[in-house]
């Protein structure tokens, strides 16, 4: 990997200073919608976030956040943390993994590919066991995509196939888990008929349940070890439909947090624990929350957790979940190559850059920030801080969650001196936004608006400049909604929650008293997007973007 043309040194900016802190805030989960009662952002207390939009008018604009834009296949596919981090960090938009294995599926080169060939020898003598979130979502993982996957394994000569599935809720509809695993079992029955033994041997939900990121909480990820791996679970069934629908029927349950269960034969064996000669995939092509799972099954050394028996195992990734880690060493379909990221351009050119979030989005700024790539690239010139996150809580419960703190970080940073680039990443409206409890949701938006205050506050304090951006809809719209606008109603007459990020594009603001005068939006990309932020940061601390970089937003006007 290298830069393009083999240098690394950004041109100076013919107007821009060089040397000014630049605070760069991302609201996780902040689009722009229409404001009505559903709209969080909207009904919460949001002075700061509303004296921006209604302050200069070429200082506040919207940008695409979703569909390709930000690199996924349809304009139907809503923007997420991966795609949205990724195009501002990166500053160019790339084919993601949703539209990567679609493709490989189709060509049918993931069957010609190293990882695949590496897990087929077991298919005579062993089981393929497949592990993932279960939904059409597409942020993390597609039912066709694992629809198709089983079609080619069995083509490929797959005899014994088993799945370990994770219910969703939260990029699709609460108690839509019940449709995708009926769908999924009509499938296996069909498989059976030709002679496949091929079943659903386990599942959970996806928040409790496997999927846990940044090392928040092994625990959920040896709830699933437990079920997948050892075929021990609190709750036992003859068949996951079955399962899923008396799980969800206890008071509060939902499809994020379903407890794990196990799938047993008539004398009451699990059905399929993994063993030694089984191969395994996890199927998910998004990286944060595969990560901790793929260290599980692949690493000797590993003390997270008792694993209790590891098996011996041919493991794959549907991708390379971390491209620094080379983490999983085996893979279906090659990741996007994320390269020439702005924060590696940064540190060639004397930029001083600070991180921070708290654990449930560190990863989002700095390893999705980066390209998919774990640590920095030059500590002398970057300091990453996690603040930790309460576990084991849905968010709903602490909606302000550590956005003070964060603040406070990045507060002290800027006064330090020490950093030209200070960059957060706030929470709330999107992982409160998630658990759909829209009271919850408002006082969430209010909470990161006040730390948005806190750190603009001190930018003003010390002259220097702030972008205030996001990267995905999610608090604007807490209701799902019919072609016209209008929220749909589920049997009982009761409107249905919207847990998911949305389609809706997202601000960005820039200003301060460090901002050079003259500068301003540009009026000639009307369809500007994420992408295009990552050379706008480049010029404000003042360089020339890369020549392949998305154009800037800003010019500078001559006053
Ligand atoms: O929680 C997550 O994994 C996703 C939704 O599936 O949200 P985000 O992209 O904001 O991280
Ligand atoms: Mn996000
Ligand atoms: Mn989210």
């Amino acid at each position: 990997m290298g830069s393009a043309g083999g240098s690394w040194k950004l041109a100076d900016h013919p107007k821009l200073p060089k040397g000014k802190v630049i605070a760069l805030i991302v609201l996780d989960g902040w689009g722009e919608a229409k404001p009505d009662q559903y709209n969080c952002i909207h009904v919460a207390e949001t002075p700061t976030m509303d004296s921006l939009k209604n302050g200069v008018p070429d200082k506040w604009r919207l940008v695409r956040a979703h569909g390709t834009a930000v690199g996924l296949p349809t304009e139907d596919d809503m923007g997420n943390s991966e795609v949205g981090h990724n195009a501002l960090g990166a500053g160019r938009i790339f084919a993601q993994g949703a539209k990567l294995v679609d493709s490989a599926l189709e060509s049918g080169k993931i069957y010609k590919g190293e990882g695949f060939k590496y897990i087929k020898e077991v298919f005579e003598t062993g089981t393929l066991h497949l592990i993932g979130l279960l939904s059409d979502g597409g942020v993390h993982s597609r039912l066709d995509q694992v629809q198709l996957l089983l079609k080619g394994a069995v083509e490929h000569g797959a005899k014994r196939i088993r799945l370990h599935v994770l219910t969703d809720g939260r990029d699709v509809l609460d108690g839509s888990s019940v449709k995708f695993a009926e769908t999924l079992e009509e499938d296996l029955a069909k498989l059976r008929e030709k002679g496949v033994d091929a079943q659903i041997a386990s599942g959970g939900g996806r928040m409790y349940v496997t999927m846990d990121r940044y090392e928040n909480d092994w625990s959920v990820v040896k709830r699933g070890w437990d079920a997948q791996v050892l075929g021990e679970a609190p709750y036992k069934f003859k068949n996951a439909v079955e399962a899923i629908k008396t799980l969800r029927a206890e008071p509060k349950a939902n499809d994020q947090y379903l407890p794990p269960f196990v799938i047993v034969d008539d004398s009451g064996k699990p059905v399929g624990p993994i063993v030694d000669g089984d191969a395994v995939v996890t199927f998910n092509f998004r990286a944060d929350r595969m990560v901790m799972a793929a260290k599980a099954f692949e690493y000797a050394d590993f003390d997270k957790f008792d694993r209790v028996r590891v098996p011996k195992i041919r493991y794959a990734g549907m991708l390379q979940y971390d491209g620094e880690l080379k983490l999983p060493t085996r893979y279906l379909v090659d990741p996007p190559e994320i390269d020439r990221t702005s924060g590696e351009y940064l540190t060639y050119n004397g930029v001083r850059t600070f991180a921070c979030s708290e654990t449930v989005k560190f990863g989002h700024v700095t390893f999705f920030w980066n390209g998919n790539r774990s640590g920095c690239f030059n500590p002398e010139m970057e300091e990453y801080v996690e603040i930790p996150s309460d576990s084991g809580i849905s968010f709903n419960v602490q909606p302000k969650m550590k956005a003070l703190e964060i603040a406070e970080k990045a507060r002290d940073a800027i006064l330090s001196k020490k950093f030209e680039q200070v960059r957060v990443n706030l929470p709330n409206g999107d992982m409160v936004g998630h658990t759909g409890d829209i009271e919850a949701t408002i006082v969430a938006c209010k909470a990161a608006d006040e730390a948005v205050k806190m750190i603009l506050d001190t930018v003003e304090q010390v002259g220097g400049i702030y972008v205030v951006t996001a990267d995905h809809g999610n608090a604007e719209d807490m209701v799902k909604r019919n072609k016209t606008g209008q929220p749909l109603l589920d049997k009982s007459g009761n409107i249905q929650i919207l847990t998911s990020h949305t389609l809706e594009p997202v601000p960005i603001a820039i200003g301060g008293p460090g901002l050079a005068p003259g500068v301003r939006f540009r009026k000639d990309l009307p369809r500007g997007g994420l992408a295009n932020v990552a050379a706008t940061m480049i010029n404000l601390h003042g360089f020339e973007a890369p020549a392949d970089y998305e154009p800037s937003l800003i010019e500078v006007v001559d006053n």
